[in-house]
């Protein structure tokens, strides 16, 4: 049997990056023969096999044919018959389909490395169009590799794509796969750039392709993404700033999110940047009544942790871009201060003194609001 070393711990090598999960592609053997020599198969769809001690993944050659539409649409033939051309034959881009034999030969039957080495996403042939994740993954490597071009015809094909309606029958889990690696590159605008290009964004994330439509909101959205980036954020608030202000049309952050089953961080977050959002830029503004009721919105009173991450949304908002006047945000201070403040309140030492229910609340609210009216520049208390 030929073992070949394939897919992105091949390109990695070349481009002198850490080593990820290496995968393997075996030439010359059926499933049994793998089994006998103590492979476990695992995959359900495909045919892939666990090496037994290594761990590492080896897939049978195979070769794809597109049946029925959607991810689950593939019937495929595989065995010892088909060849590694073959296989590498029905990989998505040339960079990424490159193997490596075991004397450490490159089989590159598609110019990948010169397209490495050009800074070129190209597709290797017209099976590309058999899986439209193939659209996502083509831009988060333009994301990854920021300064690489995308051949044309790998820009039509994917618009041939859009255009029949294959990406609406992408799976969820999968969009969010690639899409929540994607935004962790630099600079995360780059994805989106790309999805809109081809037109699919517009069926992916309906919503964010909307603000493209009217007042440039579209265009600032994307400059205070890449802030985010730049600010070093983790991929809540990348996201948050990416679908927030698609409320301000009448969406729903909630549906967006249910849709693309993303994880609650992800959504409470974006939904709070979307209302609060003006709110936070204007501290020095509010009455203390109003910080609070801002405070008890993002729940730092149990969860402190997510004023850090909304306050990162909203320093990305404010000092994104050209037409900002500050490059710094003195408001998110502002916010700690207010925050500490209003949870310095004992409220275990008021519920002692005998007070119930709304008095309580009341209370509470009353030593809060005077605490944080201290710290607020105006210093005072709205008195209602
Ligand atoms: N939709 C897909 C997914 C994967 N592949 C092929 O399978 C290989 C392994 O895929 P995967 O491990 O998912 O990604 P990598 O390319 O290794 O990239 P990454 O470093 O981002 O994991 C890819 O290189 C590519 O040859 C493909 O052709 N089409």
């Amino acid at each position: 049997m030929e073992v070949y070393q394939v897919g992105g711990s091949v390109r990695d090598r070349l481009l002198g990056l850490p080593a990820g999960d290496r995968d393997f592609v075996v030439v010359g053997v059926g499933p049994q023969e793998l089994e006998d020599r103590g492979f476990r198969p695992v995959g359900r769809d495909f045919p892939v096999f666990l090496h037994p001690e290594t761990g590492e993944e080896y897939a049978l050659a195979r070769t794809e044919r597109k049946q029925g539409r959607g991810y689950r649409g593939f019937v495929f033939r595989t065995g010892s018959g088909v060849s590694l051309e073959e296989d590498l034959a029905r990989r998505d881009l040339t960079i990424n389909a490159m193997a490596l034999a075991q004397d450490g030969r490159l089989i590159d039957p598609f110019n990948g490395r010169l397209d490495l080495q050009a800074g070129r996403l190209r597709h290797v042939s017209e099976a590309f169009r058999e899986d439209p994740v193939r659209i996502l993954r083509l831009a988060r490597f333009a994301t990854r590799f920021g300064h690489f071009e995308i051949a044309p015809r790998t820009l039509e094909l994917c618009r041939e794509m859009v255009a029949s309606g294959e990406v609406e029958h992408l799976v969820a889990e999968r969009v969010w796969q690639e899409m929540s690696r994607a935004l962790m590159h630099e600079p995360p605008s780059r994805f989106i750039d790309v999805l809109r290009e081809v037109g699919a964004l517009a069926v992916i994330l309906p919503e964010v392709d909307a603000l493209f439509d009217g007042a440039g909101t579209g265009r600032r959205v994307l400059r205070v993404l890449d802030r985010a980036a730049e600010l070093g954020a983790e991929l809540p608030v990348r996201f948050a700033v990416l679908v927030g202000r698609t409320a301000e049309d009448g969406g729903s952050i909630r549906a967006l999110c249910q849709r693309l089953r993303v994880p609650a961080a992800c959504r409470e977050l974006a939904e709070a940047f979307g209302q609060l959002r003006s709110k936070a830029h204007e501290v020095a503004r509010l009455d203390a009544d109003r910080v609070l009721s801002v405070l008890g919105q993002l729940d730092v009173f149990r969860r402190p942790e997510r004023l850090q991450s909304f306050l990162l949304a909203c320093e990305a908002d404010f000092t994104a871009g050209s037409d900002a006047q500050a490059s710094s945000y003195p408001q998110a201070e502002m916010w700690r201060r207010a925050a500490a403040e209003a949870r310095a309140v004992d409220a275990g030492a008021l519920a002692r003194t005998g007070l119930r229910g709304q008095e309580m609340a009341e209370a509470l609210r009353r030593k809060r609001t005077a605490r944080i009216a201290d710290v607020l520049p105006g210093g005072e208390v709205k008195k209602c």
